[in-house]
């Protein structure tokens, strides 16, 4: 494997100024370039020599920069292709990367971008590939241990299962961005985990996103950082989440979500790979592989103009579909015993035996909130449950037919005996006779999260209803929901979930 101070470059443009120039940025670096002006010139280079690197023109004299991608796919070379492409046209990116390259710049190229390009192309770099689709970007170096791990935990021997494992070990390697589909509680997020760690980004941070939970006004800031004084309260300056998975992976989830106005300011991140914090002059270079996703229909979303079709075709650029449960009831056994051992391990609890009257009780259920679903089933039996063996009435089960799928109100976090009690607006600390509470942000978390789960207990734990009591709206509760680590029936640990609402 060739180490980037001293890699083989070939470079493809027909314009002398611009080949010169990225010649001289790459000697510079240590590299050994060859150069082309035409698809001719450079298949005769390919012919004599192996490069590690391969950075083409798209529009070239004798044909298209794409054609030099196929060629290289089809002969399953192992050079790493960056393509140029014009300003503004992202179908050229979007096919490049379909057509397996590795990254591609827009022109004018930022020079700065383009070492980037070639340090993060040479990182990823491996051996020789094994006969894969032309169209997709392949690995056939097995995945680092963190990502054999994180395949692992996606439990599963259905063919769907399987084919989004596969999926995931070959598009993890280049920098396209992945848009995962699926309907809640399918594990996308479990997903999104797996192609960061299979990447050669694994040791980089892997930042994920609820781009619902955020209140509108605070978007900006938080996806792009802010200055010390860009807005009331910002008190210091804070980096944004692009930022801070700078050399990693952002997940954006709930990308439908995401307001338009922030989708534009997206669009243009994407394609310049630079941000600028609120309040700053200058904009930085960020270095960050996009993975998305959502549950609702994005192509939709698209039709009725709320979801920007320039945004999506850029996030869209490999797709991957979780599987609902309901569509691989033979995994339902395997996922059962193997969530039982992750909760009961993180509990620190012995893992009991799920008997076969409450397995066939789970099979019996539709289970529309997924994996997720199971597992707040198995949670609850696991409470109530006294002995070596979970039995089917330890899930609620009554005898009758009618199914148990949502749990009992779990415990307030405020009154642990008595669940979603109403605890009276009565200052905590001034209880004990002060006058002044000792920490004010604890004790006004604590006055909110009693609005909110008097809010939520009065509308059955319907969010929308309760944040229509409060004036709020479905963003803001949610934020509120999560910032204070309130769990809502059906959706425990996971107060940002549509599943009550
Ligand atoms: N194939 C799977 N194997 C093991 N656990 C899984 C699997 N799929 C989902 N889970 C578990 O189910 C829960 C929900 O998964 P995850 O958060 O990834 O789903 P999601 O599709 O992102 O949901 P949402 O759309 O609601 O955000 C998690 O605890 C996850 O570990």
């Amino acid at each position: 494997m060739s180490t980037s101070a001293s890699a083989s470059i070939l470079v493809v443009d027909d314009e002398p100024d611009l080949r010169t120039l990225y010649e001289l940025t790459l000697l510079r670096e240590g590299h050994a370039v060859t150069t082309a002006a035409n698809l001719e010139q450079a298949r005769e280079g390919l012919a004599q020599q192996r490069f590690d690197v391969l950075i083409t023109d798209m529009q070239l004299p004798d044909g298209l920069g794409l054609t030099l991608l196929r060629e290289v796919a089809d002969g399953q070379r192992t050079e790493k292709c960056i393509v140029i492409t014009a300003f503004g046209s992202a179908e050229n990116a979007v096919e490049s990367l379909k057509a397996g390259a590795f990254d591609y710049l827009t022109k004018p190229v930022d020079l700065r971008q383009l070492r980037g390009a070639v340090t993060s192309a040479l990182r990823g770099q491996r051996a020789p590939l094994a006969a894969v689709p032309a169209n997709e970007p392949t690995r056939s170096a097995p995945p680092p241990p963190s990502g054999v791990r994180a395949l692992a935990r996606l439990v599963g021997q259905a063919p769907s299962i399987v084919q989004i494992k596969a999926r995931i070990e070959k598009v993890a390697t280049s920098m396209a961005p992945v848009l995962i589909l699926g309907e809640s509680g399918t594990g996308k997020e479990l997903v999104a985990r797996a192609v960061h760690e299979c990447s050669h980004r694994a040791s980089g941070p892997f930042i994920a996103v609820n781009c619902g939970a955020i209140p509108e006004n605070l978007i900006e800031a938080e996806f792009f950082g802010a200055r010390k004084g860009a807005y009331t309260g910002a008190s210091a300056d804070r980096e944004g989440y692009f930022q801070a998975a700078h050399g990693g992976t952002l997940f954006l989830d709930e990308i439908g979500d995401l307001p338009l106005a922030m989708q534009a300011k997206l669009l243009r991140v994407i394609q310049e790979r630079r941000v600028r914090s609120l309040g700053a002059v200058q904009e930085d270079a960020v270095d960050v592989r996009l993975v998305s996703a959502t549950h609702r229909d994005l192509p939709a979303l698209v039709q009725a103009g709320q979801f920007r079709q320039d945004l999506y075709y850029r996030l869209n650029v490999i797709g991957l579909r979780t599987p609902a449960l309901r569509d691989r009831p033979e995994d339902l056994p395997l996922l059962a015993q193997a969530l039982l051992e992750r909760l009961c391990a993180e509990a620190g609890q012995a893992v009991p035996e799920l008997s076969s009257a409450a397995l066939a009780w789970l099979q019996a259920r539709e289970l529309p909130g997924n994996v997720r679903e199971l597992e707040n089933l198995l949670q609850r039996a696991l409470a109530l449950a006294n002995g070596p063996v979970l039995h089917a009435a330890d899930f609620g089960e009554t005898g009758d037919t009618e199914p148990a799928t949502l749990p009992d109100p779990l415990p307030d976090p405020l009154a642990a005996s008595e669940p979603y009690r109403f605890v009276p607006l009565s200052p905590p600390e001034a209880d004990s006779g002060e006058s002044l509470p000792s920490d004010l942000q604890r004790y006004l978390d604590d006055q909110e999260r009693q609005v909110l789960l008097k809010a939520l207990q009065e509308c059955g734990f319907n969010r929308t209803a309760a944040a229509a009591r409060l004036g709020l709206n479905l963003r803001q509760i949610r934020y509120r929901i999560q910032r204070l680590g309130i769990v809502v029936p059906g959706a425990p640990g996971h107060g940002d979930s549509d599943a009550a609402d």
